[in-house]
């Protein structure tokens, strides 16, 4: 696929001299290939404006960039005011466009995000739609999964994967990382489902005002006919729908607590499984689903809304809704055999894990063992909240590692340890496989454990036990297999 750069630079207002063919857009200078254009970014660990020469060395036939060099190249250099934005245009262009062949739903919130896309991808699927689905677990395109680096992939990455989709719809995961990085940008959803907000990454955005302002960025990303579904059982999701009234951009409002929507949560119940009771314009329904939790609740009455406004009648998505079988790593139960049960479970958010413990509170008949980790070099104000909502949902808390993501073991331990002095129910354990080990040699007919933070996510550190994840260790172990 070839483009001349001045085809591409049209979007940008600028009239190039030099009609040169670009073979493709390469924001990484060790990717380069000949004849590729190279953006060079600004970025978080180091500037990319410093692996200019390599680029050329290794092919780059122009570069864009957005900082002035005091030399002058052996190929053209563009300088445009913000390489990142510039970079989401090119690619766009580069790809032709390829969000205006499909409906593109972007669906963004702190939690929530993946259940509500693989709720509506089965929901789209189960009635003989073609769908992709990008996000944290998965890129599938055309039907093939793909191995999945980021939530929202890079401006580059995704319009390749748009342009080679042929799926009618197309259902993403929006991160705040990805709006504020312009990974996703301009009119290029039809649908823009915001879930709920809650204290996350404010690592990266300093405080909730900032990232709530992040988030409520996608709705500017809607096509002309776009509709926004904001989920308002939040208060920032209240504020949210309020104010893009005030905006006048269309959206719909999903689980809130007065009923006011047109379709609307009249009751539900949560646990063994979630069973719905919605009115839909004048009209009840009963959805019985295999899924378990609150949250789940809001999740489905959010995915079925978007999938109404996409023209599937009640029972058409309520056929799909009960034939979902949940999402891996979200919420997963294992039986173990002598009655107890275990939940693998994502939660990474106070938030998130507020409702995973709830649910596996509710499912569990005697006592409640947790087990979780932080991530290293990410949002540590939310861990002493964790801690907290922890040992007050739960009757025995294990912290142990989760990824360290470079930081030293020591020091993590170190932090667990600090974190648990003022609770006599929290033990820290070195070693994630250990601790789940030892937990289940504890658990009795009727106790519960879960184990939150990686989901079906593969470990990254190196344990005792030379197991993948959470769920094979506690299926090893359970299995009576040596390892
Ligand atoms: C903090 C963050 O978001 N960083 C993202 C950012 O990287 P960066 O700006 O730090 O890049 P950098 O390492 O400083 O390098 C600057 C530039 O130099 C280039 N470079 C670098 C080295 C070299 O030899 N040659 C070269 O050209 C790099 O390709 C880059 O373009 O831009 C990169 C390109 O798009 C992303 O890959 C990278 O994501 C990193 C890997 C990451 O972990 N991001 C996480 C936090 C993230 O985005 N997460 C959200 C989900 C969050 C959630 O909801 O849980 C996501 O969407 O996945
Ligand atoms: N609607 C919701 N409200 C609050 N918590 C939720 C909701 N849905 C899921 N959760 C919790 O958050 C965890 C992560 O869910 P999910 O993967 O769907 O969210 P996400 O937004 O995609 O997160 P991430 O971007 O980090 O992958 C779940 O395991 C559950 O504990």
């Amino acid at each position: 696929m070839n483009k001349t750069l001045n085809y591409l630079l049209q979007p940008l207002g600028i009239q190039g001299n030099e009609d040169i063919n670009i073979t493709g857009i390469q924001l990484d200078s060790r990717k380069i290939e000949d004849g590729n254009l190279f953006v060079a970014v600004s970025g978080y660990e180091s500037d990319g404006h410093r692996f200019i020469h390599s680029a050329i060395e290794n092919g780059a036939a122009a570069i864009i960039g957005q900082k002035t060099l005091k030399e002058t190249l052996s190929v053209p250099y563009i300088q445009v005011r913000d390489s990142r934005k510039a970079l989401s245009i090119l690619a766009n262009y580069f790809y032709d466009m390829p969000h205006n062949k499909h409906k593109m739903i972007g669906i963004t919130g702190t939690n929530g995000k993946t259940t509500t896309s693989y709720l509506l991808h089965h929901i789209l699927k189960h009635n003989g739609k073609t769908a992709a689905r990008l996000g944290t677990v998965e890129y599938v395109i055309n039907g093939n999964m793909r191995e999945s680096r980021l939530t929202t992939p890079d401006a580059i990455l995704l319009q390749q994967m748009l342009h080679e989709s042929e799926d009618e719809y197309v259902v993403m995961e929006v991160s705040s990382h990805g709006i504020d990085q312009y990974r996703v940008h301009g009119p290029m959803f039809d649908y823009a489902l915001f879930t709920n907000l809650s204290h996350e990454h404010l690592d990266y955005h300093k405080n909730l005002e900032n990232y709530y302002q992040t988030k409520k960025k996608i709705f500017r990303c809607l096509k002309d006919d776009g509709r926004g579904i904001v989920g308002t059982y939040g208060s920032w999701g209240e504020r949210l729908h309020e104010e893009l009234a005030e905006e006048l951009i269309p959206s719909i409002s999903f689980g809130h607590s007065k009923g006011v929507e047109s379709i609307s949560i009249k009751s539900y119940q949560t646990v063994p499984e979630v069973n719905v009771v919605i009115d839909d314009n004048g009209k009840e329904y009963v959805i019985n689903m295999k899924i378990q939790g609150e949250h789940n609740v809001f999740n489905a009455i959010g995915s079925y809304i978007c999938a109404r406004e996409i023209g599937l009648s009640p029972k058409e998505v309520i056929e799909a809704l009960e034939a979902f079988e949940g999402v891996p790593g979200r919420f997963e139960t294992v039986v173990i055999p002598n009655g107890a049960k275990a939940f693998i479970d994502y939660a990474h958010t106070p938030a998130g894990l507020q409702y995973a413990l709830k649910t596996a509170k509710e499912c569990t008949e005697q006592y409640l063992y947790h087990i979780f980790g932080f991530r290293g070099k990410r949002d540590c104000t939310k861990r002493e909240t964790m801690v907290k909502i922890s040992q007050n949902l739960s009757d025995y808390v294990f912290l142990t590692l989760d990824d360290l993501n470079g930081m030293k073991k020591e020091q993590m331990l170190a932090e667990l340890r600090e974190l648990s002095k003022p609770y006599q129910n929290i033990v820290v354990m070195d070693d994630r496989t250990e601790a789940i080990v030892y937990v289940l040699s504890l658990l009795k007919k009727g106790d519960g454990m879960i184990i939150t933070g990686k989901g079906s996510e593969n470990y990254r550190e190196e344990y005792r036990y030379k197991t993948c994840n959470d769920r094979e260790t506690i299926l090893k172990c359970i299995q009576g297999y040596r390892i």
